[in-house]
């Protein structure tokens, strides 16, 4: 039984649609009878920009939005918001129906609600830093002095009080884009959809920028949709990842789910330049507390077997009397060596094949195949063969997103 109950969907997306061109009902039968966008941009000059899209976003999850230029993923997210009005489908936030939203339901909706932060935004140069956030107040009608408090609010989230009262011409292009956040963040809402909003700055920028956005999430816990063209930016910051190919969501999943059972090539290709493995080694993530060791010899398959169940785990890490590191036992093995005649029961004998430990010095990137392969964590040992933890798929995809490993202080050969 889990203590947590699971997150509410945020936001429900049932079947959109969008196509661009004046007869959107012949596009749409064209897609019915099994049509592809670019045979119905040849026969109609329409085009299809999202069809047929339907998931869900749940509450306090970063959602990112992946695919390659022209998938699709800037109508979808500007469907969320209305920013474009579908052609067909609903959207549902909250369980309230955004598609047939009046102009004031939308207002408030934006204002309160939703609010969106964009790749490239642009700072009006003759206004301090702090008049520039409470611009979208303002334009959202807001009351002066509440503008000028909300907006030193959210400058001080993104740790720019200090520069309130300057110019955008102060300020580097990373704490401009900063500033562009602490907009969208001054209307505090529920849902932030972010398209692009990092990928003009630099990557030392990009990345640092990235971190404060986890940050701002562990405060917070916004719900975020976050476009990104970057597999490396959607397994750094997504809880879960939905690919767009053509204008339809291919995939939706976490990007363990993704990485070990792509929907197609196109998926496929898209994790083949997962990079950030390359910089870290087994010996940065490995991590101790997650298993449960068993000696060998000296205890015997029941005894392994009531270790393992009374802290609820599968399986075992087998160490012999020097700690080094001898394989791995399941409870399911266990139960078949304690059938086996007495004399015969040894714990060897429910030792699990492939469960190959790796040195500390491997990269990840050597181990990304036998994470991906095998059920089980890999298990991680010294140079002198002592067993040290383990790392699983999860604490891989996790240790993208830590930002006390960074690519500079992660080398081979540690
Ligand atoms: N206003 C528009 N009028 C006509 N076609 C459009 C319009 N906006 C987008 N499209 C088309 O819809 C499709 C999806 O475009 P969209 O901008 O949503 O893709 P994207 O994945 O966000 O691309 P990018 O990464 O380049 O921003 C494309 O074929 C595009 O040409």
């Amino acid at each position: 039984m889990s203590d947590h109950a699971e997150p509410l969907d945020k936001i429900v997306v049932q079947d959109l649609y969008k196509i661009f061109g004046s007869q959107p009902k012949k596009a749409l039968a064209l897609l019915a009878k099994g049509e592809n966008k670019d045979a119905i941009f040849e026969k109609t000059g329409m085009t299809v920009g999202v069809q047929g899209a339907s998931f869900s976003v749940k509450e306090g999850e970063i959602f990112v939005v992946m695919g390659l230029s022209g998938s699709g993923k800037s109508t979808l997210v500007r469907m969320l918001n209305r920013l474009m009005d579908p052609t067909s489908g609903k959207v549902l936030l909250d369980g309230e129906d955004v598609t047939t939203m009046d102009d004031e339901a939308l207002r408030r909706l934006r204002r309160n609600k939703m609010s969106m932060v964009f790749q490239s935004f642009a700072l009006m140069p003759h206004l301090t830093v702090v008049e520039n956030v409470a611009l979208g107040l303002e334009f959202e009608g807001v009351a002066k002095e509440d503008r000028l408090s909300r907006s030193m609010e959210a400058l001080e989230q993104v740790g720019l009080s200090a520069w309130a009262e300057s110019f955008p011409a102060d300020l580097s292009g990373g704490m401009q884009q900063r500033v562009g956040l602490a907009r969208s963040l001054a209307v505090n809402p529920d849902v932030l959809l972010m398209d692009e909003a990092f990928s003009a700055l630099d990557p030392l920028i990009r990345t640092e920028m990235q971190d404060e956005l986890l940050r701002l999430q562990e405060e917070h816990k916004r719900t975020v949709v976050f476009i990104s063209h970057d597999l490396d930016e959607a397994m750094r910051i997504g809880d879960r990842i939905a690919i767009m190919e053509g204008g339809r969501v291919i995939q939706v999943g976490t990007p363990e789910e993704i990485l070990q059972n792509p929907e197609n090539e196109y998926v496929r290709a898209f994790f083949r330049g997962v990079d950030p493995t390359q910089i870290l080694t087994a010996g940065d993530i490995v991590r101790n507390t997650q298993v449960t060791l068993i000696r060998h010899p000296g205890h015997g398959p029941r005894a392994a077997m009531s270790r393992l169940s009374n802290q609820d785990r599968d399986y075992g890490y087998v160490l012999d009397a020097r700690k080094r590191f001898v394989g791995v036992v399941s409870t399911d093995s266990l139960k078949e060596v304690i059938d086996l005649p007495k004399g015969e029961r040894d714990i060897t004998d429910a030792f699990l094949e492939g469960a190959e430990s790796v040195n500390v010095n491997e990269s990840m990137q050597e181990i990304l195949p036998m994470i991906t392969a095998n059920p089980w964590p890999v298990p991680v040992t010294d140079d002198e063969d002592r067993y040290l933890g383990v790392v699983s798929r999860n604490m891989f995809l996790k240790s993208l997103q830590r930002p006390d490993i960074s690519p500079s202080d992660t080398t081979d050969g540690r």
